[in-house]
This record gives structure tokens, sequence and C-alpha cells, in this order.
């Protein structure tokens, strides 16, 4: 099938044509003549080969995605690994820090303060609202480490259905990319002539809640079979408008459960090898999160749960987690704490703050370290070798985004622990050789969780998203490698799988959506196992 857009800024209509299927022969004349479909996936993939900065390689890709959207598909899917980089973390982080300045042509839908009681009239404006069935809502004050980028934010609601669509299959014209325009306290961009946004401060917190809301209602009363995942809101508000809407949407925080299920994942199958080599169970685990935002909480509380089902209970598994902030370790005798590290702050330590990586280490004694900071190389080599000091296997996730933002390298990981580390980190880096071994790093990112929870909703048409839909997701990941990828000692898939893995995640979820009882396709029950997966293979879009 071959699918039109018609540009809808040119003329102000908004129509999306889908051509009848075979597509007409191209007019005689129209194409040269030894032009073939084949041929020019090669030319495409040359062409973005011969450039040589990432950024580049981002500007022809997204030039690709809008001229031809099947090759720029084709392309993902048949070098997902290489491809991946450059439409997401790390080269989507410089695109969105240069977003108003790489600028071309308008993609996505940006709702700003300005349209507050009339957001319903910006939203009837989207060109294809029968088609529209997952949204990425950011309103780019916290965009992957980097801070607040105000509307710059958009280019990591492209990325990450982009995401959507390579790795689930998810129809391209069912994508509505979202960034809300409520100001930006970032003076550079307040100054620069090119800012895209708004020219003002962030709205008040007041203001912002009465927006969400109304935002929110019309959201659904336009898009009737959308799903929404909110990303990169600053800590607060992911926490607030999480809470305030999971119950009444079909919406899930990707920073908050997404990544907490995504690392889930890769340290059950890190504690495996882990326990392999030190003989002690999962239970005895203590980890260490340097980084106490979204992130670093939601993934405590994904662990949390975890191991609550593994039999400890409540107050053994919070006592297994210990956090680290910018104050130090986070416990209650330090005074006023944000709200959402209270649960894990710790009520056995009553001494003076602690601020040291060092000494919070020789005191916790963790069996894994996660950072989710934005500190770079936080991990340093004194932190990597405390760490292989009291484990034969120390799991070390370096998780912020993008990689300039890492807490360290996997080459420094490898080095200083001399192999031995279980490794994942939130942007991609290179396999290392090691005494003639090749050692391979994973990547801990939400992307393998996001587009198989994403597409699971979408099919079972669920009205929300449940805790025990984001836990289906994370041990559907974990479960999904191969044998071949264990014996290479990988936490995580394949990336070049990811269809085979979101649709594994896919079916996990949609029946935790039906235990749970929030999804409305009850044709989907009565389908075994392997129907369902046979069903969402055939339900993925194709290039
Ligand atoms: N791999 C993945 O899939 C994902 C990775 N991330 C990455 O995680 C990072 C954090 O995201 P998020 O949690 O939303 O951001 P937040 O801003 O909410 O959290 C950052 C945390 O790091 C702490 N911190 C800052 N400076 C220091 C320091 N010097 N020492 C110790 N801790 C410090 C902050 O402390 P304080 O609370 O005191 O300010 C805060 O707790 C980003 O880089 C993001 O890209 C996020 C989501 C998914
Ligand atoms: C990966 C992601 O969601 C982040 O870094 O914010
Ligand atoms: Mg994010």
């Amino acid at each position: 099938m071959t699918i039109v857009l018609t540009p809808y800024w040119s003329n102000g209509v908004q129509k999306l044509k889908v051509a009848p299927q075979p597509p007409a022969a191209p007019k005689r004349g129209l194409i040269p003549a030894a032009f073939d479909r084949d041929v020019h996936t090669e030319r495409c993939l040359l062409q973005l080969r011969s450039k040589d900065k990432g950024i580049e390689k981002y500007i022809y890709l997204s030039y690709l995605k809008n001229e031809d959207p099947a090759m720029f598909y084709k392309l993902c899917l048949e070098h997902m690994a290489e491809i991946t980089p450059l439409i997401y973390t790390p080269t989507v982080g410089d695109a969105c820090v240069n977003f108003s300045h790489i600028f071309r042509r308008p993609e996505g839908l940006y709702v700003s303060i300005k349209d507050k009681g009339k957001i319903r009239d910006v939203l009837q404006n989207w060109p294809r609202i029968d088609e529209a069935r997952i949204s990425v809502v950011t309103d780019g004050s916290r965009i992957l480490g980097l801070g607040d980028l105000g509307v710059n934010g958009m280019g990591i609601s492209i990325g990450k259905l982009s995401l959507y669509v390579a790795g689930a299959g998810i129809r391209p014209e069912s994508t509505i990319p979202i960034c809300l325009d409520l100001g930006t306290n970032t003076q550079r961009y307040l100054d620069d002539p090119l800012y895209l946004g708004l020219r003002q401060k962030r709205v008040s917190d007041p203001e912002m809640e009465a927006f969400m809301d109304e935002f929110m209602h019309e959201m659904t009363a336009t898009f009737p079979k959308l799903m929404i995942q909110f990303e990169d809101f600053s800590t607060d508000n992911a926490f607030k408008y999480l809470e305030r809407y999971r119950k009444q949407y079909p919406v899930f925080n990707d920073d908050i459960q997404g990544t907490g299920a995504v690392v889930l994942s890769g340290f059950l199958n890190a504690a495996k090898l882990a326990s392999a080599a030190s003989g002690k169970p999962l239970s005895t685990h203590r980890i260490l999160f340097f980084g106490a935002g979204s992130a670093g909480v939601g993934v405590a509380s994904q662990l949390m749960s975890f191991f609550t089902l593994q039999g400890l209970s409540q107050e053994e598994a919070r006592r297994s987690i210990w956090l680290v902030d910018s104050q130090g370790l986070v416990y209650n005798a330090r005074g006023r704490l944000a709200e959402h590290k209270k649960y894990f702050s710790r009520n056995d330590y009553q001494g003076p703050p602690m601020t040291s990586l060092l000494d919070i280490i020789d005191y916790v004694r963790p069996t894994a370290l996660l950072g989710l900071s934005t500190i770079t190389n936080a991990f340093t080599t004194e932190v990597i070798e405390a760490m292989a000091l009291i484990n034969p296997r120390p799991i070390l996730f370096p998780l912020s985004n993008p990689v300039k933002l890492s807490e360290c390298s996997f080459a420094a990981a490898v080095e200083h622990t001399r192999g031995q580390v279980l490794f994942a980190s939130g942007s991609p880096f290179p396999e290392q050789e090691y005494q003639g071994k090749t050692l391979y790093p994973g990547q801990g990112n939400n992307m393998y969780i996001f587009p198989g929870l994403g597409l699971a909703a979408i099919l079972a048409r669920v009205s929300q998203v449940t805790d025990t839909m984001v836990e289906a997701s994370s041990l559907g990941l974990a479960n999904s490698l191969t044998d071949e990828e264990r014996s290479l000692g990988l936490l995580y898939p394949q990336v070049n799988r990811i269809r085979e893995i979101s649709a594994f995640i896919a079916k996990e979820v949609i029946r935790a959506a039906q235990k749970s009882g929030v999804d409305r396709s009850p044709d989907l029950r009565n389908k075994s196992d392997a129907e369902l997966i046979s069903f969402i293979n055939q339900k993925m879009w194709k290039p």
C-alpha cells in the first residue's frame, strides 16, 4: 500500500490519501529508465553513510522519512543497530538541542498555553483524526539529561514514535508527536531569534494543571482510540500527572514505568549471572541508585514490587534499595525531602550527610550500582574498582542519556573490573575485546519496552495501563533472550530482533490487561497464545 501524505501546511487542507493497491505505475518519463527500488535502498544507505556527523545523518533520515516513509522504515528495520542511535539517543539529543536551527518543516502537533480554552479546536486540526492510535506527549521540560529544551523537545516525541513504527509496526499514520508549549526557563532559547516556541517563562503550577486537565479531556474526546505516552516531563510533573490521569485515561509515563520495566528486565538477567558467580540468591541483592529522579525512583519501585512478588516482605524489599541524589545518601534524618524520595529514604542511618559515592559504596556494599543522575563519568575508576572489590561480578548500569552524560563508558567498566562487569547503559557503547574475548554491552533503554507495551494497549483497547501490564512487559523482555544471546552473556536481546521481541512483549501485556479486566477487545480473550502472537504479527505494519 502506498501512503501519500498531502503536506498539510501548504494549503490548509489536511488529509491522508491511501492509494489503491497495487499502486499505479509511474507515468512514463517521470522516473529514470534504470530506477529500481531495491537498488535505491542501497543508494539511500550510501547517501546516509556518506555523511560524517550524526546530526547530518539525522537530518538526512528526517528528510527521507518525510519524502519516502516506506524507505525510511525499511532502512530502520534492516539496519536497526546502525540507525537507532541516529533517530534516537544519542543523536536525537543533539537534534533536540538544535531543533529550532535544523527545523525544515512541521511534523507533529504543537499545543500551547495560548490555546487554553480552545484546545479541542487545535486537536481537530490534526489531519488524521480517525487513524490516531498513539501519541507521545512531552512538555520539553527535561529532555533526556539535557534539561529544559522548551518546544525543541518535539524531537523526542518524533524519535520515540519512529521507534513505535519501526519496533512494533504501529502504522505511521496512527502516530501523533505532541509538544506542549508551556514556555521555557532556558534563557538562551528565549534569546534565540530562531527559537520556535513561545518567548515566555514556564507557566505556574496551577496554570499548567488547568491546561493539562483540559488537554487530557480533549485528547480523549477527539481521539477516542488513543493511547498516550508521557515523555520527559520534569520530575515533579512526571509523577504528578501520571498519578492524576492513570486511572482515568490510557496513559503511561515512559521515564517512570518504561524505564522501570527495562531496567528490571536487564537486572534480572544480570542478577542470575551475578548469583551464579557469588552463590548468593536474588533476595540478598543490595541496589544503589545514583540519581533519585523520575527514572531512579521509577526503577526502584519496579524492582521493589518484583522483589515482593518473589516472597520478600514489603519492608525487606524496600530495605534492599538505597538512593543517592545531589545531596548524597537519601535518609530521613537529613531533613525535608521531595515527595517521590520519601518511600525509599533510609531510616537506619543517623550520621552526618554522606556525599562521597565511594563512602556510600563502602557503607552500603551494593551488588548493583545504577546511574540515573545525568552526571558524566560519576562512576570513576575508584568507584568501579570498589564495586569490583565487593562483587565477583558487579552490576554497573550507567543509564543516563545521551551518551555524553553516561556515568561511565563500557570500556572503563570492562577495564576496571577485569572484564567481570555486568553492564547496561542508556545509550549504546561499542563492544570491547578483553583477553581475547569479545564482551557486549547491554542497552538498558526503555526503547525495548514502549513499542510492545503501546502495541498491546492499542490492540487490546485498554482503558488504563496497570502496574501488572508494565511488569508483564518487563518479564516478557527478560524472557525473550535466546540461548545464543545468553551464551554470549547478553542482558538484553539484540536490537535487530525488535519486532519479534515487541510481539512477545505485546502478547504478555495483553494477557496481563485481560487479567486486570482493563481490556476492551473481548475477541482476543478466546485466542490461544500462538493465535495471539500470530494476530499481533499480522497487525504489524510492514514497510
Ligand atoms: N536508560 C533509559 O531508558 C532512561 C534514562 N534516563 C536518563 O536518566 C537521567 C535522569 O532522568 P530523570 O530521573 O528523569 O531526571 P531527574 O532530573 O528527575 O533526576 C536526576 C537525579 O540525579 C540527581 N543528581 C543530580 N546531580 C547529582 C549529583 N552530582 N550526584 C548525585 N545525584 C545527582 C538529582 O538529584 P536531586 O534530586 O537532588 O536534584 C536527581 O535525583 C537522564 O539522563 C535521562 O536521560 C531517563 C529515562 C530512561
Ligand atoms: C530514554 C529516555 O526516555 C530518556 O533518557 O529520557
Ligand atoms: Mg525519556
